[in-house]
């Protein structure tokens, strides 16, 4: 048992910012969207032809609105596509550089890369708009997300630790930014959903000697926040609750209810039912406090949102949404949306209040 005496500092501000690193990892899906714009969907021909609507152009490529969302979000923070009156066209750098048989076309060059097995992969995660993992022919399930009727890696232990702990590297860093951003001066009770290791609560407890939290997770992922919770310190004030935020009922009363990584996972149906679900349990007066990353509204950058939108469309059933997005999903749930305030690596949390 750890006391609060010798517990680890959930509070520690890194010296260096690791965004670049992440950015870094990141960028390999631009690689791949692109490749796969070029040489599997000749989105670049197809648009030479005439600009297109957005529902029209996912039509003529086939594409479920989600991918469709990632893979053009992305071409426009690129500066391959922009949006005028309403249809997507061409940009003077991909008319002459990107339509096929064009004088000046390097398409050939980046279809080099067109049966890399990134590339490959990508191609299949956007026709068949299933994440990594999910597939009866794959082992393990999907990374992340757990609702019924698919296949979760975290119903088992050990790929539930490996990703759950996958996770604390990010949480580590960003924590004590989110905890200096955000004051809960006042707040009893945080109810963490999804909380995962639980660092983003555990350093919200130390920061506030007078809090409590839940973190609310899968049975097998409440292992490692227990083990983490002991770690920093805060066993005494941290309750464990097991269930899934779909269907069980969702702890009521708490101040201030934190959604940190969670929406991203998940189409808009779904992030909807967690946000009234959420709205539904907060105590008046309450704060539902989204922890993610923001796209611009007009969802057409910034290139390394758009390109961590492209991971969490692989790896799960979400993409990254805008403030715009997040705002409406708040305003239907009855909840009043707040600025943002930036915490760490593209992160920053939106709050609405009850
Ligand atoms: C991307 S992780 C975020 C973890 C943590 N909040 C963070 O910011 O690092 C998503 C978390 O949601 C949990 N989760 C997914 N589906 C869930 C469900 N239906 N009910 C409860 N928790 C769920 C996962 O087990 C995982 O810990």
């Amino acid at each position: 048992m750890n006391s609060a005496a010798n517990a680890a500092a959930a509070l520690h501000r890194p010296e260096t910012d690791p965004t670049p690193i992440f950015e870094h990892f990141r960028g390999m899906h631009g690689s791949e969207l692109l490749t796969a714009a070029v040489a599997h969907f000749d989105l670049f021909g197809r648009l030479q032809q005439q600009p297109l609507d957005f529902a029209s152009l996912r039509q003529a490529l086939q594409l479920e609105e989600r991918p469709a969302h990632v893979l053009l979000t992305a071409l426009r923070a690129m500066g391959l596509l922009q949006e005028t009156d309403g249809k997507l066209a061409l940009t003077p750098l991909a008319a002459e550089h990107l339509v096929p048989g064009g004088p000046l076309d390097c398409g050939d060059y980046i279809g080099l890369a067109a049966q890399t097995p990134g590339v490959l992969t990508m191609v299949r995660l956007l026709k068949t708009n299933r994440p990594l993992g999910s597939d009866d022919s794959e082992e393990g399930g999907a990374a992340f997300i757990y609702r019924d009727g698919i296949k979760s890696a975290m119903e088992a232990e050990a790929s539930a630790r490996h990703f759950t702990l996958a996770l604390a590297g990010r949480a580590k860093n960003v924590a004590p930014h989110l905890a200096e951003a955000v004051s809960l001066a006042g707040a009893k009770l945080l109810l963490d959903i999804g909380g995962g290791t639980g660092i983003y609560s555990h350093a919200l407890l130390q920061k506030n000697p007078d809090l409590k939290a839940i973190v609310f997770d899968r049975p097998e992922v409440l292992k490692i926040a227990g083990e983490m919770a002991e770690q920093y310190g805060v066993t005494d004030r941290c309750q464990l609750v097991g269930g899934d935020m779909f269907a069980d009922e969702i702890p009521a009363g708490a101040d201030v209810i934190l959604l940190s990584n969670i929406l991203h996972d998940w189409d808009k149906p779904e992030c909807q039912q967690v946000v009234d679900r959420c709205a539904a349990a907060l105590a008046p007066g309450g704060r539902l406090l989204i922890h993610d990353v923001f796209l611009d509204d007009a969802l057409d950058g910034p290139l390394p949102i758009a390109l961590y939108s492209a991971s969490l469309f692989s790896f799960t059933e979400g993409r990254a949404y805008s403030g715009a997005e997040y705002r409406e999903m708040l305003t239907a749930a009855g909840l009043t949306p707040q600025p943002i305030v930036p915490t760490l690596v593209h992160c920053g949390v939106l709050a609405g209040v009850k």
